[in-house]
């Protein structure tokens, strides 16, 4: 028998597949068709998800973490997921501060103090960050630096930047009404569709400056559409804010990002000319899934049996208290 766990950071959801269960791994094309199957929103299990997170063994590390979007396409990282790969890989090995290996880089995770009573938090190092053409990519903007700079290409005033964290983000802040307005969802969808300026489509987030080191985060998500929160955005998104807002913030301090699913803590750092960033947040199980390897593999999803966990309660506890749910109840996604 093989069980999968339904994770969450701030509602960003997932199955978190542990492969070493299985007799062999799946293949990329396997791997695609189960997530297509298993996140669909109308027929998969549990109302669907973002995505799939697959562990494999990874020497010198507590393990690899592939995500694969529910599109079947391939992410370089995934933050909001890797804090649930390290809530797991925590549990399963004991270890509390560790390196998960991802595409990239082994980036560094370490079990933090609950969020509240029954919300596990988790923080995920977030790297490499780059503002290259080449590594986002992009291409017929008229530059080769994003970073506060009119596109009009893309939209007519608003400021944007572009930065890979290693996976491409579009970032640009905003007022209220455009975080809610229908100019995020446009613009997500002709830059994942076929387009001249990012062949490989591009996370697009949307945020509003409600003070000192405090944001709220929307985005329109490649391979997905719009999603509660976006660790690797929210990331992005900070590290934008303190090279455009610099009165409003700074490396090394703590920020807030609230979203439509809950809120992240996040800090950017920059060691030896390279920034990295510290994202802390909920890993929440909602659900256990157990099925036989056969089934997983022919994805006959019928022979499924779902546990709840009974920790979504005690999230959705936390949640109501948090300010500006008004905004996100506008703006949340199915879970
Ligand atoms: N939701 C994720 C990012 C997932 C990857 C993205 N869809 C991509 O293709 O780059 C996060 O929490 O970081």
């Amino acid at each position: 028998m093989v069980t999968l766990q339904k994770v969450h950071g701030s509602e960003n959801s997932f199955f978190l597949l542990d492969e070493t269960q299985l007799t062999q791994p799946l293949t990329k094309t396997q791997l695609a068709t189960l997530t297509q199957r298993l996140t669909n929103r109308h027929t998969g299990l549990l109302g669907g998800a973002d995505g799939v997170l697959a562990i494999t063994d990874a020497p010198g590390t507590a393990g690899k973490m592939t995500v694969v979007n529910t599109d079947g396409s391939f992410a370089k990282l995934c933050g909001n997921g890797l804090r649930t790969v390290a809530r797991y890989l925590s549990e399963k090995t004991g270890q509390t501060s560790f390196r998960v290996h991802t595409d990239f880089a082994d980036l560094a995770v370490a079990k933090q103090p609950a969020l509240a009573v029954g919300v596990p938090a988790y923080s995920a190092e977030i790297s490499p960050v780059s503002f290259a053409p080449q590594a986002l990519p992009f291409a017929n903007l008229g530059t080769d630096r994003i970073v506060d700079t009119v596109l009009p290409a893309i939209h007519p005033h608003l400021k944007f930047t572009a930065v890979a964290v290693p996976n491409p983000h579009l970032v640009a802040f905003v007022s209220k009404e455009e975080l809610a307005g229908p100019d995020l969802e446009q613009i997500g969808k002709r830059l994942n569709g076929k387009n001249p300026y990012f062949p490989e489509g591009v996370n697009v987030t949307f945020a509003e400056i409600l003070g000192q080191d405090t944001l709220f985060a929307r985005t329109y998500e490649r391979g997905v559409g719009f999603t509660n929160a976006c660790g690797t955005g929210m990331s992005a998104t900070t590290l934008a804010f303190i090279l455009t807002h610099p009165n409003q913030a700074a490396l090394d301090r703590v920020n807030t990002v609230y979203n439509p699913g809950g809120m992240v803590k996040t800090i950017v750092h920059r060691d030896d000319g390279r920034y990295w960033i510290e994202l802390i947040g909920n890993a929440t199980v909602t659900a256990t899934i157990t099925l036989p390897e056969a089934a997983l593999v022919d994805v006959n999803l019928q022979q499924a049996v779902i546990k709840s966990t009974g920790e979504q309660a005690a999230y959705e506890r936390f949640v109501a208290a948090l300010p500006h749910r008004a905004l996100a109840d506008t703006l949340t996604e199915g879970v």
